[in-house]
């Protein structure tokens, strides 16, 4: 049985540039194993923790202090998936495995496109892909190991990253006594 203050169940953090497919996987991978998905962007908006509006970049300002305070409660019962475009602001010891989902730029270019991205916003977002930028910020915030990166071009890619996380976390279950 897990020891006092153990999880029951593992938080996974799925991160990657926007457009990269973190909702599609994290929807299929909540509904498949009822795992709690936590949108990070949706939460903040719904509670308030978004602030004033960055021009520059074109998006809202998140309070990270008041967001990682919302999640704590959450997190320290595990069994989430967290879905951020970023991941440097979590604490460590929150998650159990982290997940970086990569896009080819072409690909990508067009899902931003239809998503309704122009200009900077869209360039900036191609820009982070093309440098790696989450990847390196994961690897820079988690342990090497505990950090994957995951192809997400396709959706058969999809599928099987779907089948390897569900894998993972039976390994887990059985390792953790909760099976
Ligand atoms: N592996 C994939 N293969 C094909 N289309 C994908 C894949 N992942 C995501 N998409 C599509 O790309 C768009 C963006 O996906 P989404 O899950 O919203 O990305 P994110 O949450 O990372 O911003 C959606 O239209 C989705 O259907």
């Amino acid at each position: 049985m897990p020891g006092v203050g153990a999880r029951n169940l593992p938080n996974i953090l799925v991160t990657g540039t926007p457009g990269t497919g973190k909702s599609t996987l994290c929807q299929q991978l909540a509904e498949a194993h009822g795992l709690q998905w936590i949108e990070v962007g949706r939460l903040a908006k719904e509670s308030g923790c978004l602030e004033e509006y960055d021009e520059e970049y074109q998006c809202p300002v998140l309070n990270e202090d008041k967001i990682l305070d919302i999640m704590e409660d959450m997190l320290s019962e595990g069994g989430k998936i967290v879905d951020y475009h970023g991941c440097d602001f979590f604490p460590e010891r929150w998650f159990d495995i982290v997940f970086v989902l990569r896009t080819d730029n072409t690909l990508l270019h067009d899902r931003l496109t239809n998503r309704g991205y122009t200009g900077k916003k869209l360039e900036d977002n191609i820009q982070c892909e093309i440098f790696q930028t989450i990847l390196e910020e994961a690897r820079e915030s988690y342990k090497e190991e505990i950090v994957h990166e995951l192809p997400s071009n396709s959706p058969e890619e999809m599928e099987s990253n779907v089948d390897r996380i569900g894998l993972w976390l039976l390994n887990w279950k059985q390792d953790n006594g909760v099976l």
